[in-house]
Order: C-alpha cells, then sequence, then structure tokens
C-alpha cells in the first residue's frame, strides 16, 4: 500500500518526538525498521550491519538492473532543548531533531515506500545513516565495509532540508555544495588557586579569553577575503566558582571551509596561534583537530547536470540554485568514494538549522518525494 499524505505526516511527527543522538539513535531504528518491514516485501532485502547496529541498509531489485543507485537519509537528532511548543515536540529533553533529519527519514520512506510497490528499472539502496552530526556515520559505514555486493552503490543522492528555501523547492548547484569541516577540541591547564593571590596561580580563564580573540584574527587576518572561511567556537567552559582561579578550561568549536586547501590553512594558523599562548602564559594548551569524514561535499559534474536538468525541466518542480553553503555533511566523505549528488530541499520556516524553534513545512515532504522520484525514474531511463 502506498502511504498517504497523512500517513507521512503522522510518521515524521512520530518521529520528531523521539529524536536520539549520534550512533544512540535505537529506537528511531526500530521504528524505522518496522515501517519498512510493513512494506511490499517482494523486491526488498533489509540488512542490519552489526558493525554499525543503528543503521539499516534497504535494496530494492531492480527489474533490469544497469546500476544501483543509492540514497542516503540521515538518522541523528542534536542536543538542543526543543521550544517550538509543538503537540508532537521531542519527548527526549535536550535532544531535538533540529535539523531536519526527521524530514530526510520520511522522504526516504516515501520513496522506498513507492519503490516497494512499482519496481525500478534498476536497484536502489537506501541507507538510513546514524550519526551525521558527529561521528562522521557516513565515513565509519565506508570503513566498516558496510556497503558491500549487492549493497554496494555505483552512484549516491542525498538531501539536506533548508529553512530559507521555500517549501517543496529544490536547490542545487555544480562543485561544491557544502563545507568541509573539522572539530576543534583545545585544553588548557594551568594552576588554580585562591582568587586573592593571582601570584601562586596559573589563570586559565585569562588565558582562554585571550586565545579565543586571538583565534578571531584568523579569518580576518589571515584568510584571502575572497575565500571563505569560518572558525566558531560553541562551547567554552572553566572553572567551578567566582572565587577560585580556574586550572582548566575547554573550548568546542569548528572549522569550515570550502576547499581542503582552506581547512588545512585555518588548522595551520590555529596550531600556531594555541603553541604561542602555551608559551606567553606558560601554561599547556592541548590542540585536538578532527576532521573525521565532514570533508567538503563535491557533486559530481555528469550527474549534477542530469539532476540539475531534470529539476530545472520539470514543471512540478521550482528549482533554485543555490550558493555553496558554510554547513557541513558527511556525506561530503561518501560522494568521495561514489559519485553523486547532494541537493537542498526547502521546507520554509523563519528559523535556522539548529535551532530550538526549528518547524519544517511538512508540505515539503510529498513535494520532495514526488520531485526525487521523478528524478530517479528519469536517471534509471538513461
Ligand atoms: C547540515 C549540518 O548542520 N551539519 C553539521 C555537521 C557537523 C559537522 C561536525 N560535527 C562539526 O561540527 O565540525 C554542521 O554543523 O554543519
Amino acid at each position: 500500500m502506498i502511504l498517504t499524505k497523512e500517513e507521512l505526516i503522522q510518521i515524521r511527527r512520530h518521529l520528531h518526538q523521539i529524536p536520539e543522538l549520534a550512533l544512540k539513535e535505537f529506537k528511531t531504528h526500530d521504528y524505522l525498521l518496522n515501517i519498512i518491514k510493513s512494506f511490499n516485501q517482494d523486491y526488498l532485502k533489509i540488512e542490519v550491519p552489526q558493525s554499525l547496529p543503528t543503521a539499516i541498509l534497504v535494496l530494492v531489485k531492480g527489474k533490469n538492473p544497469q546500476r544501483t543507485i543509492g540514497y542516503r537519509a540521515d538518522i541523528d537528532a542534536l542536543p538542543v532543548n526543543e521550544k517550538t511548543n509543538l503537540p508532537y515536540a521531542s519527548k527526549n529533553p535536550n535532544v531535538m531533531h533540529a535539523c531536519g533529519h526527521d524530514i530526510h527519514m520520511t522522504v526516504a520512506l516515501g520513496l522506498l515506500n513507492y519503490f516497494s510497490e512499482n519496481q525500478p528499472q534498476d536497484n536502489l539502496l537506501f541507507f538510513f545513516q546514524p550519526a551525521e552530526e558527529s561521528e562522521s556515520g557516513g565515513r565509519q559505514a565506508y570503513e566498516k565495509g558496510i556497503f558491500h555486493d549487492e549493497f554496494k552503490p555505483d552512484e549516491f543522492y542525498g538531501l539536506h532540508d533548508n529553512p530559507a528555501l521555500p517549501a517543496g523547492a529544490i536547490g542545487c548547484r555544480m562543485g561544491t555544495l557544502f563545507a568541509g569541516t573539522t572539530e576543534v577540541n583545545i585544553d588548557i591547564t594551568g594552576k588554580s588557586g585562591h582568587a586573592a593571590f593571582p601570584q601562586n596561580a596559573n589563570d586559565t580563564v585569562v588565558a582562554t579569553a585571550s586565545l579565543i580573540m586571538q583565534i578571531q584574527t584568523i579569518i580576518s587576518r589571515s584568510i584571502d577575503p575572497i575565500q571563505s572561511g569560518v572558525v566558531t567556537l560553541g562551547k567554552v567552559k572553566a572553572g567551578t566558582i567566582r572565587n577560585v582561579i580556574a586550572g582548566h578550561a575547554r573550548i568546542e568549536g569548528t572549522i569550515r571551509g570550502l576547499t581542503q586547501k582552506m581547512i588545512v590553512q585555518i588548522d595551520q594558523r590555529l596550531k600556531d596561534i594555541c603553541e604561542g599562548i602555551a608559551r606567553s602564559y606558560n601554561l599547556d594548551v592541548e590542540l585536538q583537530l578532527n576532521q573525521g569524514g565532514y570533508w567538503p561535499v563535491e557533486n559530481n559534474p555528469e550527474l549534477t547536470k542530469q539532476f540539475i536538468s531534470y529539476m530545472k525541466n520539470n514543471p512540478q518542480v521550482n528549482y533554485v540554485e543555490t550558493a555553496p553553503a558554510m554547513t557541513g555533511e558527511d556525506f561530503g566523505f561518501l560522494l568521495a568514494k561514489f559519485p553523486g549528488v547532494m541537493f537542498w530541499l526547502g521546507v520554509e520556516d523563519n528559523s535556522e538549522l539548529h535551532s530550538a524553534t526549528l518547524t519544517p513545512n511538512e508540505s515539503s515532504i510529498i513535494r520532495g518525494i514526488e520531485a526525487i522520484k521523478g528524478f530517479l525514474i528519469y536517471r534509471m531511463e538513461k
């Protein structure tokens, strides 16, 4: 049976209520699996990889397969305390689908549901991927060998929702869609002491303040202004009480660049600045940089040309040519291993991604399914 628009919205709302963090998506996994098992199984083959237990792979066997087309949906949520006041808001305190992965999963289920009833020409491989926001589930999946034998795509597609685009619009571009990112962790260790005797301590709060301000000069003073880069420090923690000098501080942040060269350049400046702070404040500064799988998202030229041409020439689709974005995605890693295309699905909302009030427009679900289904069928005819 084909799921109705109302049923898809109910599915999305249920997923929205049970958000889970990276690699802990157990309830989400079970819910998805139950729904997938309720579809017509004639052409489906389901695999749950032991090495990545919250992931699900579903192969839809084609009638006359020339290739296997992969489609990926990420399933994890963020540590954000939802403030939408919706009747179907998150039931898990401090965890929210604030990046719209509930929409991603529902669109993927809608597509899978359609092709489970209408056998495709080519094989289709649906990959419900854990850990996009951190831990790089895409890279882990590849390195753990879960794309094997018939579960190996020849090409890969995936979307990200975009509140800045009209509901249901499809956004894409040739070349780089998203930035590459590096996770940054900095531990500053000095010497704690009584607030009244700073001369006997080594204050990590003052060193951290200085470090944060120096890091702000990387983009403004070290980077070619024509190029793009971002350094955001999203979390800073130090000290325990007002009258004890903090002996330890920690900064967590992220570096973004549209090219790998830019990321390496920013990484290097960060290392230099940390060394300088350690020397001038006479304390220990330990810098950890982890790019994981968050490589720049590079769309394949030939497949992207076909994708854009289909979307542009389809009168049902509102196609928007987008600029590159500084968001990161571990789909960049998978696109470095398999040719493919990442694109945006407009979900029209005043709140941004990662915000506690994000409320995607649900009409985008059915419009997204229709547009992508049309493209997949067109691609299979090529
Ligand atoms: C689409 C989106 O928002 N993706 C995340 C990806 C996280 C990358 C990594 N954990 C990092 O923070 O560097 C984003 O924050 O862009």
